[in-house]
């Protein structure tokens, strides 16, 4: 199995997470949780429910606190403020997408550059640019919140690129998409990632993640139980047991929704 990390000597990776250890009260959520992300490079994170992918996430963000372990982004300490990622160029989408239903699609794609640059200094051709490659041009002007789920999961989408991050995290981004729209955003996230950016995304769409991915890490009880590539993970008996749920060589993966829960 290849290694967790993906550094070279010249540039630190985009994203380092170092024996990160969270907990919630009695409860170990992440513990010694190490990986990295390099630019240009898309990582996935699978694991059963409550495996702590997306703690992992918030951890990133600073949304939890860290019990052990270091976060670093771009060589540096990662930052905790919103506007602090931001700058340091790292954007996130939300499993429940975060949309402002009241706000138009122009309106909500712009909330992260307003907060970036308070005034509303924005780029105009980041704008247009966004919302084109992902086919919203037409709906700039559509309250988000009439919108189906697929355009409104492509708004997130929008609002998290439109800053032009060089650290992306997407939180489910497949999750509740048919086929077509699951292709799209493979081509997406592609070219995002050509363009030099880290991605790190959490999914259960196994064959999206087996399209996508460079590396998979899987995580099962806060513990990293594999890290490699996806045909490394496929075939790693551990990951089938934890997750993937089929024989070696079996030909259909479908992850397993165990629903379980670590006790305290
Ligand atoms: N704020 C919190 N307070 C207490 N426990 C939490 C909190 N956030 C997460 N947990 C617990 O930490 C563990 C990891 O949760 P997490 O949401 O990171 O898992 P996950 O792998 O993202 O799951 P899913 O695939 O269902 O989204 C779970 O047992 C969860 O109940």
């Amino acid at each position: 199995m290849t290694t967790t990390s993906s550094s070279t000597e010249d540039s630190p990776p985009r994203l380092e997470v170092s024996g990160l250890t969270v907990t919630f009260g009695g409860l170990t959520a992440l513990d010694d949780v190490s990986f990295s992300v390099a630019d240009g490079e898309t990582v996935a994170l699978i694991g059963p429910n409550g495996a702590g992918k997306t703690t992992v996430f918030n951890a990133v963000c600073g949304l939890v606190r860290t019990r052990r372990g270091r976060i670093r982004v771009g060589g540096a300490p990662a930052p905790s403020s919103a506007t602090g990622l931001l700058g340091a160029g790292v954007s996130r989408t939300l499993q429940g997408l975060g949309l402002f239903d009241h706000l138009t699609v122009l309106e909500n794609v712009l909330v992260p550059l307003t907060s970036v640059r308070p005034g509303g200094g924005t780029s105009a051709d980041a704008v247009q640019e966004v919302l084109g490659t992902l086919g919203l041009g037409d709906l700039a002007d559509a309250p988000a919140g009439t919108l189906p789920y697929p355009e409104r999961k492509r708004v997130a989408l929008a609002r998290a690129l439109v800053t032009r991050p060089r650290l992306l995290l997407l939180d489910e981004p497949a999750g509740g998409l048919g086929a077509g729209d699951i292709d799209q955003l493979a081509q997406t996230v592609r070219t995002v990632s050509d363009g030099g950016c880290a991605v790190l995304l959490v999914e259960h769409h196994v064959d999206f993640v087996m399209d996508v991915a460079d590396r998979v890490v899987v995580l099962d009880f806060g513990h990293v139980i594999a890290c490699g590539t996806p045909d490394e993970v496929r075939r790693d008996p551990a990951v089938e047991e934890a997750y993937l749920g089929v024989p070696v060589g079996g030909a259909q993966v479908e992850p397993v929704e165990t629903g379980r829960e670590q006790s305290a």
